[in-house]
């Protein structure tokens, strides 16, 4: 099974062209994703995207944490796979691909790729959500998968792990969960993003949805104007581009770098028999 190996923004996936069945012999796709997302042991990556025929758009693909749950878009992976299907010719430059979230465009200038997103929804600022021993006033929006977004002073030295968690899994965000994301506005059209990420139940170095969740409760906090450069934990910036109107958000935008990190042939002894 042929498989490339991206990086969008510290965010790392493995993709297959899954057009042609070639990951038929997989029985169990779940316990397949967490076996090759094992890093030292196996590929290693946050999640895994299968491309697939669409009806709707050039392509369709499904999106994999590295938890083996399937959720409705990535969108570092989103940016991931419009460079695969153009450097695979499944698409041209400017394409459309159909996600469990909606149909998104996507536009491949060499290693930049920006993504026209579907429309945010469910915007709720202020919420006050106990947490252990405390209660913290985040804000929830989703952003193709759910998000919360909390306002921190000292970014560098603040505990994403054990509040991202906390958040994660609190009651106010049942039964689906949440991911958590961690923001230091630095500027008018600037902020930092760290995030704990559902189904990868870690931080990871960049997340493409809460970067634009973040980028979103800033601006409806009136605290920055599109577009918003967002610096995440690689290092690396992502652009969001936003209309506001009247408190409503539209033609989102998320853009950045991604890389090709390697093409790769999966042998089967790196993802079956792995829980013996
Ligand atoms: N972990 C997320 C999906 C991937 C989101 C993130 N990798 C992105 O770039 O948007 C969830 O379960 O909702």
């Amino acid at each position: 099974m042929d498989f490339f190996k991206m990086s969008g923004s510290g965010n790392d996936f493995i993709l297959f062209d899954n057009r042609g069945g070639t990951l038929a012999a997989v029985k169990d796709m779940p316990a397949f994703v967490q076996a090759i997302c094992r890093r030292k042991v196996s590929v290693g990556a946050d999640g895994v995207i299968l491309v697939e025929p669409s009806e709707r758009a050039d392509f369709r693909w499904r999106f994999f944490n590295a938890d083996g749950s399937e959720v409705e878009m990535c969108g570092n992976g989103g940016r991931c796979v419009a460079r695969f299907a153009f450097l695979q010719g499944i698409a041209g430059e400017r394409m459309s691909f159909e996600t469990v979230a909606g149909i998104i465009d996507a536009e491949v200038r060499g290693d930049v790729v920006k993504l026209r997103l579907t429309e945010p929804s469910a915007l709720e600022a202020g919420r006050i959500v106990p947490l252990q021993d405390e209660r913290v006033t985040v804000d929830s929006i989703n952003t193709g998968v759910p998000h919360v977004v909390a306002f921190v002073a000292d970014l560098d030295h603040f505990d994403v792990f054990r509040y991202g968690r906390a958040l994660r899994f609190s009651e106010a965000f049942a039964p689906a969960g949440t991911n958590a994301n961690f923001v230091t506005v630095t500027g008018p059209q600037s902020l930092s993003v760290r995030t704990y990420e559902r189904g990868v139940e870690d931080e990871t170095l960049a997340c493409g949805t809460g970067s634009v969740a973040s980028a979103l409760a800033a601006a409806a906090r009136g605290e920055v104007t599109s577009p918003v450069e967002v610096t995440v934990r690689s290092g690396e910036v992502l652009k969001i581009h936003f209309e506001k109107n009247d408190g409503a958000f539209r033609n989102v935008y998320l853009e950045g770098r991604v890389r090709v990190v390697y093409e790769g042939q999966l042998w089967e002894e790196a993802w079956l028999g792995q829980g013996d």
